[in-house]
């Protein structure tokens, strides 16, 4: 599990990296510029290509100056710097690489508040004008200046953070921030590159190790932390010898309608793939065929609500499909009532227990719930941004003791503890209908196999985007949620066997 770790803790784990390891302030910043420049050099390997480093006065300004020297030492033929100077207040370490640049030769232009910059000529622009030092949104000269760079659409490539984007606060809507095509960050991502909001400044972004402590990093206190394939790897458990369809629970989904049986054999066939020793689907009779016919490995259980043996099932998903009309609303009534294993409530059964909070509050603690933004909201009110959502999983999951799935590109899990872990697995090839249905078959499948709430989150969140990585590199731009569900098994055998 990597921290994810404020602007603030950044600049203490500088410091703290400067005094111990012990490494001087300049040559951080060298080892910084020239882990940018390795990552550089293969999104632009050509060595003729025109860039323009543009740099502000502290020291991201400073990065961008070494950049522009070891890109110059690397053959890049057409390098020139471009300095805005925003402040006369500069860094020690920008002071030292001006010198070390103008030594070298290349091209400096100095533009002041006054000055009106030229059209940029170059064909990639190296946004190192102002890193994470950012303090209050662009304005004046700087603001106008980056209006200007964005309205001339070159491929940028940013060193850290886009200028004007704040690593871990809101921007409000209107704030100006220079518009990327790859930021090429230290050490960590920021957290607002994982909130969806920064879709519009960042089309890429990549981490590179910069050698900060990691020992210090990990030490503060955070309550956002990456999960890392080594986190599944410890999580997961081996199919023991003697082991037996008994041995891995019985897992129940309460899904589908006549018109979304789809979402029933969706969840059905992910839940059978992941492990769960036997599955069950609660679905219309009228579904019986589908069922049988597609899945011959899952039961069904048809009928009244208060025919369900639910003592029978070591976890429950309900939803996917499932509508929100007086049978769904009785057949939720019940589980809620009866079940007392682990649960799993999802796409439908969330619109109902959003329609009633009573109901809501009756959901058993260590429950998990999948939201997707407008389901998340429906549950619990309209958000401006995302970093409101991010507070709101905490405090509901906190105070009812829930397991949040909040989906996204980069979904988050909120624990009970207060942790929010961000998933980076998936792919937007997996924005397709039903992928969420697969998710949820996962999930509980891993609940009735023994694992705990937030592991079962975890786990099944990390396999279901890293199983839409594998099938994108096989060639699949577009994943059906189907394909998805029939491939969780090698994919989860595959982060198993590199334990
Ligand atoms: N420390 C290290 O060893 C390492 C650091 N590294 C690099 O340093 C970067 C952080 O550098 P930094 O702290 O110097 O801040 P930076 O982003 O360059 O900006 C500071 C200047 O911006 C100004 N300013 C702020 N907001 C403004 C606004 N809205 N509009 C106008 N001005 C504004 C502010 O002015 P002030 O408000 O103080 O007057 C100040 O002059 C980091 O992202 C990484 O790239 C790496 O080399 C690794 C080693
Ligand atoms: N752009 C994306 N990148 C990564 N994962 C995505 C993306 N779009 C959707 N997904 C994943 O697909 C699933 C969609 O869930 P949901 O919206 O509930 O779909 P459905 O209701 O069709 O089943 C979520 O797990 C989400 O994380
Ligand atoms: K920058």
């Amino acid at each position: 599990m990597q921290k994810i770790i404020s602007a603030v803790q950044t600049r203490l784990a500088d410091q703290f990296t400067i005094a111990n390891e012990p490494i001087a302030s300049i040559d951080l910043m060298e080892r910084a510029s020239v882990a940018f420049v390795s990552r550089f050099i293969e999104e632009v390997p050509l060595k003729t290509t025109m860039i323009a480093v543009y740099c502000g006065v502290g020291n991201n300004g400073g990065d961008g100056l070494a950049i522009a020297r070891l890109l110059a030492a690397k053959s890049y033929m057409n390098v020139k710097v471009i300095i805005l100077q925003h402040s006369f207040k500069t860094t020690i370490d920008f002071e030292e690489n001006l010198r070390r640049v103008q030594q070298l030769k290349l091209p400096v232009h100095i533009f002041q508040s006054e000055d009106v910059l030229p059209i940029e000529t170059s064909e990639v622009i190296i946004d190192a004008i102002l890193g994470s030092g950012l303090n209050k949104p662009l304005e004046g000269s700087l603001k106008k200046w980056v209006e200007q760079l964005n309205q001339q659409k070159k491929h940028v490539i940013a060193v850290d953070i886009p200028t004007g984007m704040f690593a871990d606060e809101p921007n409000s809507a209107d704030s100006v921030v220079v518009k990327t095509d790859l930021v090429i960050s230290f050490q960590r991502p920021k957290l607002n590159f994982l909130l969806p909001e920064s879709a519009s400044v960042i089309k890429r972004w990549h981490v590179v190790d910069i050698g900060l402590d990691e020992h210090f990093i990990q030490s503060c206190e955070s309550e956002l932390a990456l999960i890392e394939e080594k986190d599944i790897q410890s999580i997961l458990k081996k199919r023991d010898n003697f082991s037996h369809k008994g041995t891995y629970g019985h897992s129940l989904i309460i899904a589908g309608q006549e018109e979304t049986m789809g979402a029933a054999l969706l969840t059905a066939e992910a839940c059978l793939n992941t492990g769960s020793g036997l599955t069950t689907a609660y679905v219309p009779s009228l579904g019986l065929v589908a069922l049988n016919t597609r899945l011959p490995e899952v039961m069904a259980a048809i009928g009244e609500v208060d025919k369900i043996q639910w003592e029978k099932y070591s976890a429950v998903a309900i939803g996917p499909g499932l509508g929100t009309d007086d049978h769904s609303i009785e057949i939720l009534k019940s589980t809620l009532k009866n079940f007392r294993g682990p649960c799993v409530f999802d796409a439908d059964a969330l619109n109902v227990l959003s329609a009633d909070s009573s109901l809501l509050d009756l959901v058993p603690e260590q429950s998990v719930l999948t939201p997707h933004v407008k389901e998340f909201d429906r549950l619990f009110g309209a958000h401006e941004n995302w970093t409101q959502r991010v507070k709101t999983m905490q405090k509901e999951s906190t105070e009812r003791e829930l397991i949040i799935v909040l989906k996204n590109r980069y979904t988050l899990i909120a624990s009970p503890t207060g942790m929010i872990y961000f998933n980076l697995t998936g792919t937007p090839a997996m924005a397709s209908g039903g992928m969420g249905d697969v998710l949820t078959g996962i999930i509980v499948s891993l609940l009735a196999q023994g694992y705990s709430a937030i592991q079962a989150a975890m786990a099944g969140v990390y396999l279901h985007g890293k199983a839409g990585n594998e099938l994108e590199e096989l060639g699949y731009s577009v994943i059906p949620a189907s394909k998805l569900a029939r491939r969780i098994n090698k994919t989860i055998g595959k982060v198993r066997s590199t334990k």
